[in-house]
């Protein structure tokens, strides 16, 4: 089997591990995972922080979402676009109308002139179908946060947020792959980079 085949395996395996989760789980483990996110000193220290805003069962980041809000923090959300698989960011508040776009996932709407410039952020809080133990990381294969990692988006903190089967030893990564400098499981914190980085 080669390098890509594995990957379209693995991804839909651990797609298909994530889809079999009750509400319970998805709920506890994010409460988990919340918990952690909030207390690590790159986050408390953040102006501001570029969440995703959770489909289907992913990690739940409302709840951080909610007390960035609170602590005064701006929070930015992705925009996909599908054509040019690249992310625009755009800061919500707790009133933003938020509607579904491209593949289902809430969005903000998009105003021309007011999208976030990625060096505005100080941090980004990642999705993924599954991280591996040297921080890469598994998405859809759309290779947007790859592309945003490696474009305009390079020199903010990475951390990807993982339920612990999310966590295995490798996703085959390839060269393009973009890692993360922290992954939260509900059970422990992986680091990636040495502390001066952060
Ligand atoms: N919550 C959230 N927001 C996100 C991402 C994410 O993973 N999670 N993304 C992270 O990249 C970007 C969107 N990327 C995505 C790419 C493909 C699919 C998806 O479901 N693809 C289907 C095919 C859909 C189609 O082609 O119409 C598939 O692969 O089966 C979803 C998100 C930006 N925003
Ligand atoms: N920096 C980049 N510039 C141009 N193309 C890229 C870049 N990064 C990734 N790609 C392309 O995007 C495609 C998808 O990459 P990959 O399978 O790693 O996506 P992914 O990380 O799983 O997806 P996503 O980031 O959307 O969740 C690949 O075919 C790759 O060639």
């Amino acid at each position: 089997m080669d390098q890509k085949e594995a990957k379209k395996r693995l991804r839909s395996r651990l797609l298909r591990l994530r889809q079999a989760m009750d509400t319970e789980k998805t709920q506890r483990w994010s409460r988990a995972i919340t918990e952690t996110l909030i207390n690590l000193e790159t986050f408390r220290r953040a102006g501001t922080v570029f969440f995703y805003l959770p489909f289907q069962k992913e990690v739940d980041t409302w709840a951080a979402i909610r007390i960035a809000w609170q602590a005064g923090k701006r929070v930015v959300v992705p925009k996909a676009d599908p054509k040019s698989k690249t992310m625009e960011l755009y800061a919500i508040h707790p009133d933003t109308p938020l509607t579904k776009g491209a593949y289902g996932i809430l969005e903000p709407p998009a105003k021309a002139g007011h999208g976030v410039i990625p060096a505005a952020v100080d941090l980004a809080v990642v999705p993924g179908i599954g991280f591996d133990e040297k921080g890469y990381r598994l998405g859809y294969g759309g290779g947007y946060y790859d592309r945003f990692f490696s474009g305009a988006g390079a020199d903010m903190i990475r951390i990807g947020v993982a339920y612990p089967f999310q966590m295995v030893a490798t996703v085959f990564p390839e060269a393009h792959d973009q890692r993360m400098h922290v992954v939260i499981t509900p059970e422990r914190v992986w680091h990636f980079a040495e502390e001066s980085d952060l």
